[in-house]
């Protein structure tokens, strides 16, 4: 069991093998070349087929493939893919939120409010109570 390199593909190259003839797999940046096995994959041959041509990482590790699945890959694999031609996933980026201040009052205006309403309610029950008190 020797480590021999293994010769490094670009995904371009890769994207030519996408046949029932010529079917080869980029999973986990190993290319395996599964023509010999599209008949005998348990999950047939079409769903392979359908992930050649990029990343099928994700492909085959959504269906949960057992380790008998993942021993058998050794004798299919041919060589690297060259990760930087594969495209990047999108990553979710939430929609930025509109700013509502659609009476425009300028902030330091409402941080000044909501300084003084308190004092001056404050104020207020502090001079309502003092004339009542008086009479
Ligand atoms: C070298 C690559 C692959 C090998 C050696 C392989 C092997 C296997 C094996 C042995 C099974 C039987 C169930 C198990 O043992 O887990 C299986 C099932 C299956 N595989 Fe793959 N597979 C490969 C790639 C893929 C890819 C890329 C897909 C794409 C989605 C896929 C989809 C499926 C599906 C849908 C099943 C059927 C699961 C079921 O019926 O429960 N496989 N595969």
């Amino acid at each position: 069991m020797g480590e021999d390199a293994k010769k490094v593909f670009t995904l371009a190259e890769v994207s030519k093998h996408s046949s029932l003839k010529d079917c080869w797999l980029v999973i986990e940046g190993k290319i395996y070349d599964v023509t010999g096995f599209m008949e005998d994959h348990p999950g047939g041959e079409e769903v392979l087929l359908s992930s050649t041509g990029k990343d099928a990482t994700d492909d085959f590790e959504g269906i949960g493939h057992s380790s008998t699945a993942k021993a058998m890959m050794d004798e299919f694999y041919v060589g690297d893919i060259d990760m930087a031609t594969i495209p990047k996933k999108r990553k979710y980026t939430p929609p930025k939120q509109p700013y509502y201040n659609q009476d425009k009052t300028p902030d330091f205006i409402i941080k000044l409010l909501q300084f003084l309403v308190p004092i001056f309610v404050l104020g207020l029950a502090a001079g309502i109570r003092f004339y009542t008190k008086s009479q």
